[in-house]
C-alpha cells in the first residue's frame, strides 16, 4: 500500500516530532517509509533558505527584499522537484511517504503575506494531493514559548502576528481541503501521536 501524509501548522506546532513519530510507527509495522520535508534539501530548498528564510542580508537582491510573489515561486518551484522526483514515485512504489509540510503551508504562509489564495491554489496544482494531512492546531503563545530557545533562524517566521494569522488561514483551509484533519496540538507528545495514529487508522485503513 502506498500512502501519502502530510503534517502541517504553525511554527513549533510539533511536526517535526510526530512526523518522525509517524515514520516510526509504520515503521515498525514493516512499511517501507520515506520521511520528508519543505523546503527541502536539494538547491532550490537550500536557494529558499538563503533568500527567504534568513533574517540577513542574503534575502535581499538589489537592495530591497524578494517580492512575496517570488517567494511562493521559489517554494512551488522547490516542491515541483519533491513531487516529480521524489513523492511520486516512492508513492508509487508502495512506500508511505511522510511529508513535515507541503502546498497547505505555501497557502497558509503566503496568503498570510497578502498574495491572493486563488493565485496560490492554481500555482499549485501540479502537486498530487495526499490520503490524510494532520493539520497540528496550536494557540500562537505557545508555539512562541516553544520555539523560544532556537537560535534566531529568520524574521520572516518570528512574528506572532503573522503565525496568527496563518493559523486562522490553516484553519479555513481546512474548511476547504476534506484531506485535512484538525488535531489539538496542545497535548502532550504521546497523545498527539495517538490521535494522529487513531486518524491513521480510521482514514487510511478504514478500521
Ligand atoms: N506536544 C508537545 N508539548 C510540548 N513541547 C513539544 C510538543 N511537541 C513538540 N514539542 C517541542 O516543541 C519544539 C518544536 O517542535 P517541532 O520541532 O516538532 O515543531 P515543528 O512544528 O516541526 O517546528 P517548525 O515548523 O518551526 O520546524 C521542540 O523543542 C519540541 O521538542
Ligand atoms: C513549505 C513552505 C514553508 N514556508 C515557511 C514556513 C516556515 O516559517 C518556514 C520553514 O521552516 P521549518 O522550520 O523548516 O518548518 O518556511 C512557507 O512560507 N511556505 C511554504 O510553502
Amino acid at each position: 500500500m502506498g500512502a501519502f501524509i502530510v503534517m502541517e501548522g504553525i511554527d513549533g506546532a510539533g511536526k517535526s516530532t510526530q512526523a518522525r513519530l509517524l515514520a516510526e510507527w509504520f515503521e515498525e509495522k514493516g512499511y517501507e517509509v520515506v520521511l520528508t520535508k519543505e523546503p527541502t534539501d536539494t538547491a532550490f530548498g537550500k536557494l529558499i533558505r538563503k533568500l527567504v528564510l534568513t533574517g540577513g542580508r542574503e534575502g535581499i537582491i538589489d537592495g530591497a527584499r524578494i517580492s512575496h510573489e517570488a517567494e511562493a515561486l521559489l517554494f512551488a518551484a522547490d516542491r515541483a522537484e519533491h513531487v516529480s522526483k521524489l513523492i511520486k514515485p516512492a508513492v508509487e512504489a508502495g512506500k508511505v511517504v511522510i511529508s513535515d509540510r507541503y502546498f497547505y503551508s505555501s497557502l497558509a504562509y503566503q496568503w498570510a503575506r497578502g498574495l491572493d489564495l486563488e493565485w496560490l491554489i492554481d500555482l499549485n496544482r501540479f502537486a498530487i494531493r495526499p490520503d490524510l494531512v494532520i493539520l497540528l492546531d496550536l494557540p500562537v503563545k505557545e508555539s512562541m514559548k516553544r520555539i523560544n530557545g532556537r537560535s534566531i533562524k529568520t524574521e520572516f517566521d518570528k512574528i506572532a502576528e503573522l503565525q496568527k494569522k496563518v493559523r486562522e488561514n490553516y484553519l479555513k483551509l481546512a474548511e476547504r481541503f476534506p484531506e485535512m484533519r484538525i488535531v489539538n496540538a496542545l497535548a502532550s507528545v504521546e497523545d498527539i501521536h495517538n490521535d494522529i495514529v487513531a486518524l491513521v487508522e480510521h482514514e487510511l485503513f478504514k478500521k
